[in-house]
């Protein structure tokens, strides 16, 4: 046959994605294909290059060794006299790192130990040897010993144990040898060229280490695998497929095979070779390519979840995904909930969905207006009073809201309105669960939930004596802020496809469309009464649009809340507004609300600050 000839041996097997051995009888490799010199490190690709050579005295020896004696050549203490270093401490398993003269007195070496039970990440050590930079660093996390002498890097990746070690010339103080992957079958370890083995050369001109024809044994010293390979092509009955064994040092996985004549007598053995640390990188790959999926799918359940849970709280903005997070773990407690935010973000909804998705979603959930109710009226509607409590109470007396309340929500809307007399009796509400109807001296008893709500900054109507510290703080247990309209312009599409459908049906108007210019349009503007001006706006876009697409002109905006920033054309009194507005506001936002502080700063009278806060809707 043609092809039974040993170029075309070679040529195939080194076409092969894992390494292949084959020896005789006799230990002598007969074949060794070019991934399983990759793997061993015998192709290894080199940058830099130096020639043939051996150690001599006075020579510089620079060392990273992760593990002494593991894969080194069997290096110990004894072996590092040579450098001058007389330590016993020095035992296997020891990292080093060791810069020192070889067989010459005279220049003390550095050294460091790092014990073998050490839990450091880094060994590193830094010096100016002979007025030359050395720094040498063993980053064991990701298994790199690195020495770089004058800027220059000399790196190698281990897997479980390497010496590293890097040669400078005495004279020329220039690199004359450092070790590369594949020492072992090069027979270059470290404790061989300490001890005057001559090394090879490296780069584009080096001799290519040929192993065709040599002594398995030559090549692979002292492994177990290696001795087993051999026994097997010796005639030793034993094979396996695909196990985990190490070789110098390279944890590899490894199928043997006997090989036999036609008569059946063992001529020899093949042994194929994985890289395990490519493995292992795919496996690592994989599972954090799982571990992502895993995230994505947690989050997209998570999304369902929210979704589900919340049907009529609309918004896919991370603002607003953060809202529907915090308002699920608000709902699977009791604790007192505070929900901030401008006029028409929400709130109400919001204190419903909470409601809907807590244990007590059968029992009442009792929405109050606080700012809509008087307040003298708000006292009698909270708590009920007992017969003839004043003029013109029902005879039987009324039940308040928290009792109408009990065992389910009670809903405080505008709780900045409230009086700071009536403070007082929720303050105790809300310690006591319990309190007494107007006109009554029984303690009635409560359980509910309660969920406030306040467009208003709690803080500044505090620090101006206007809202009770102890109510604040009892009521701030669980605050929930919802941010405006304008902040999460992302919700402004999805809310509209919810929001024009609803509209469209309760004014029984047929469903109407909307255009990208007039979306555009409502993209620009700056929302200042958010969700609620939304729906407004939509339903009047449908009452004015006669087919049944919603045009820009149909959108009527408050023109000063346009951003103008794309075309720039606005009338100079509206700009003047613009400006005024703005400046009033950072100067607030400044002294958190202080007015007195901020007419002063603004130099105006009380009366134009007033009537620019009343023109400006500033509150
Ligand atoms: N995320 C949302 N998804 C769907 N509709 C919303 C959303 N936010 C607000 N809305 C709608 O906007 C309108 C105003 O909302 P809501 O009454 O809850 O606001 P609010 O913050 O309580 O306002 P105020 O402070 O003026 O009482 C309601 O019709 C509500 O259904």
């Amino acid at each position: 046959m043609i092809f039974n000839t040993e170029g075309y041996v070679k040529k195939f097997t080194d076409m092969m994605s894992e390494g292949l051995i084959v020896i005789d009888h006799e230990s002598k490799i007969q074949i060794y294909n070019e991934k399983a010199k990759e793997i061993f490190g015998i192709n290894h690709v080199q940058q830099i290059s130096h020639d043939r050579g051996v150690i001599k005295p006075g020579d510089i020896v620079i060392i990273g060794d992760n593990s002494i004696g593991r894969d080194d050549g069997n290096l110990n203490s004894k072996a590092l006299e040579c450098l001058g270093i007389y330590d016993n401490r020095i035992e296997k398993g020891d990292a080093l790192i060791a810069i020192g003269i070889f067989n010459e007195a005279g220049v003390s070496p550095v050294y460091e130990i790092l014990k073998s039970n050490h839990l450091e990440r880094t060994f590193k050590l830094k010096t100016e040897f002979l007025d030359i930079e050395i720094g040498v660093v063993i980053d064991f996390l990701n298994k790199i010993i690195t020495i770089e002498v004058d800027r220059q890097k000399f790196s190698m990746n281990y897997i479980n144990a390497i010496g590293h070690m890097v040669i400078l010339d005495k004279e020329t103080k220039a690199m004359k040898f450092y070790q590369s992957q594949g020492y072992t079958a090069r027979d270059e370890s470290l404790n061989n060229i300490l001890k005057g083995k001559k090394y090879r050369g490296k780069g584009q001109d080096s001799e290519i280490l040929n192993v065709i024809g040599k002594d398995i044994f030559e090549i692979h010293r002292g492994s177990k695998t290696i001795q087993e390979f051999y026994e097997v092509a010796k005639g030793k009955n034993i094979s396996y497929l695909e196990e985990f064994k190490e070789i110098n040092g390279f944890p590899t996985m490894c199928t043997l095979l006997p090989v036999n004549d036609e008569e059946n007598n063992r001529i020899g053995a093949a042994l194929k070779v994985e890289d395990i640390s490519e493995i292992k990188r795919v496996i690592r790959e994989r599972d954090e390519a799982l571990q992502d999926l895993e995230k994505i799918e947690k989050q997209l359940k998570e999304e369902v979840i929210l979704k589900e849970t919340f049907p009529k709280i609309i918004g896919e903005s991370t603002k607003m995904e953060h809202i529907k997070k915090l308002a699920l773990k608000a709902s699977r407690t009791n604790s007192t909930v505070l929900i901030l935010g401008e006029s028409g973000t929400g709130k109400t909804i919001l204190a419903k969905a909470i409601h809907e998705n807590s244990k007590n979603k059968d029992k009442p959930f009792i929405h109050v207006n606080c700012g809509a109710i008087p307040d003298n009226l708000l006292e009698s509607e909270l708590f009920g009073y007992e017969k003839g409590a004043f003029t013109g109470a029902k005879i039987e007396g009324k039940k308040g809201l928290f009792e109408m309340a009990n065992e389910g929500t009670i809903f405080l809307d505008e709780i900045g309105d409230i009086s700071l007399n009536l403070q007082v009796k929720l303050l105790q509400v809300l310690q006591d669960k319990s309190f007494y109807r107007v006109g009554g001296t029984e303690k009635v008893k409560v359980n509910v939930r309660v969920i406030a709500a306040t467009n208003k900054n709690l803080e500044i109507e505090m620090t101006e004596g206007k809202f009770r510290e102890d109510l604040y703080y009892r009521i701030n247990v669980f605050p929930v802020l919802i941010p405006p309209l304008r902040e999460r312009k992302e919700d402004i599409y999805p809310l509209v496809e919810t929001i024009l459908p609803k509209i469209c049906k309760k004014i029984e108007e047929e469903s109407k469309r909307i255009s990208a210019e007039a979306i555009n349009l409502l993209m620009k503007y700056n929302w200042p009464g958010n969700v609620r001006e939304l729906e407004n706006i939509l339903e009047r876009a449908i009452n004015l649009a006669e087919g049944n697409t919603i045009l820009s002109k149909h959108i009527t905006l408050n023109i000063k809340e346009v951003d103008y920033n794309e075309d720039g054309m606005i009338p100079l009194r509206e700009a003047m507004n613009n400006f005024e507005k703005k400046a009033i506001e950072r100067v607030l936002n400044f002294y958190k609300g202080d007015k007195k502080k901020a007419m002063d700063a603004l130099k105006i009278s009380k009366t134009t600050f007033y009537e620019k806060l009343r023109k400006y809707n500033i509150e």
